[in-house]
């Protein structure tokens, strides 16, 4: 592997970051950090992804393609920030909070008593055959999830166990239903289920546990 050790970053924490314990303190949300660009540039990389997923360049093709992105990185590493302050995650405007690594969702409605969001797998989550690998479905179900967990707790929580059960192909490109919602509690212990459906079809289904953190707990 190449690549990582060339990388800068100065991620980390300081005094007067919004941080406690392994999350952020609190639901920091922001519709400004990156500004009014960020969520097209976002866009614009994962249609890149989509790109690299299906191309077959030539080597000068690949080069071309290398010294291009070394100069994007370049442009980027004057700007890195530690992850409580970065805009993503946390820019609510936009697909996914504004989270890359995410399959782009958006929340059409949230709150305690759960979750309802449509989500696309682009071409890029592949899994074989047309249709998205069970990681990234099972991704989307953890985030969405935490975030019913989340919701109905009103702090943060982590994934103690998560199963999916994939009972049908999930298709790529196509807005799919995602719902998640906490089935019962106790303590800190949430038990959240959930539901991807393409139409009335049901792709998957989720089972979860996840646990409300402590304050100060990593
Ligand atoms: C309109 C929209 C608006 C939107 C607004 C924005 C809101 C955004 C909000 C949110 C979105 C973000 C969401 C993100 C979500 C992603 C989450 C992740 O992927 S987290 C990374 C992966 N998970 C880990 O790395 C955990 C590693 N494990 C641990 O850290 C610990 O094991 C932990 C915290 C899970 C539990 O440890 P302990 O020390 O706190 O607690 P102990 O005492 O061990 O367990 C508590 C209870 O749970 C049971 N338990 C624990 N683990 C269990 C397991 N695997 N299976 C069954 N029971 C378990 C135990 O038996 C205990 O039960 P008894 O209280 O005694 O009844």
């Amino acid at each position: 592997m190449t690549g990582a050790t060339e990388q800068q970053s100065s991620t980390e924490a300081s005094e007067t970051s919004p941080h406690q314990g392994g999350f952020r303190a609190d639901f920091e949300v922001t519709t400004e950090r990156g500004g009014p660009s960020y969520g097209e540039m976002v866009e614009q990389v994962r249609t890149f992804m989509d790109k690299v997923r299906y191309a077959s360049p030539t080597p000068e093709l690949a080069d071309e393609v290398i010294e291009d992105l070394k100069k994007l990185n370049a442009k980027l590493d004057t700007t890195l920030v530690d992850e409580w302050t970065s805009p993503s995650g946390t820019r609510i405007d936009l697909p996914s909070r504004g989270n890359i690594t995410l399959p782009p969702y958006e929340v059409r409605n949230g709150g305690p008593e759960g979750v309802d969001a449509e989500v696309i797998f682009r071409r890029f989550h592949l899994g074989g055959n047309g249709v998205a690998h069970g990681g990234h479905v099972a991704v989307a179900f953890d985030d969405l999830g935490g975030m019913a967990a989340a919701l109905r707790a009103g702090r943060p929580a982590r994934t103690a166990y998560l199963t999916v059960n994939y009972r049908s192909l999930t298709p790529l490109e196509t807005p799919l239903v995602l719902r998640t919602w906490v089935h019962e509690h106790d303590g800190r212990k949430n038990f959240v289920r959930g539901t991807l459906h393409d139409g009335d079809r049901l792709c998957a289904e989720m089972d979860a546990l996840f646990i409300e953190l402590r304050p100060g707990q990593a």
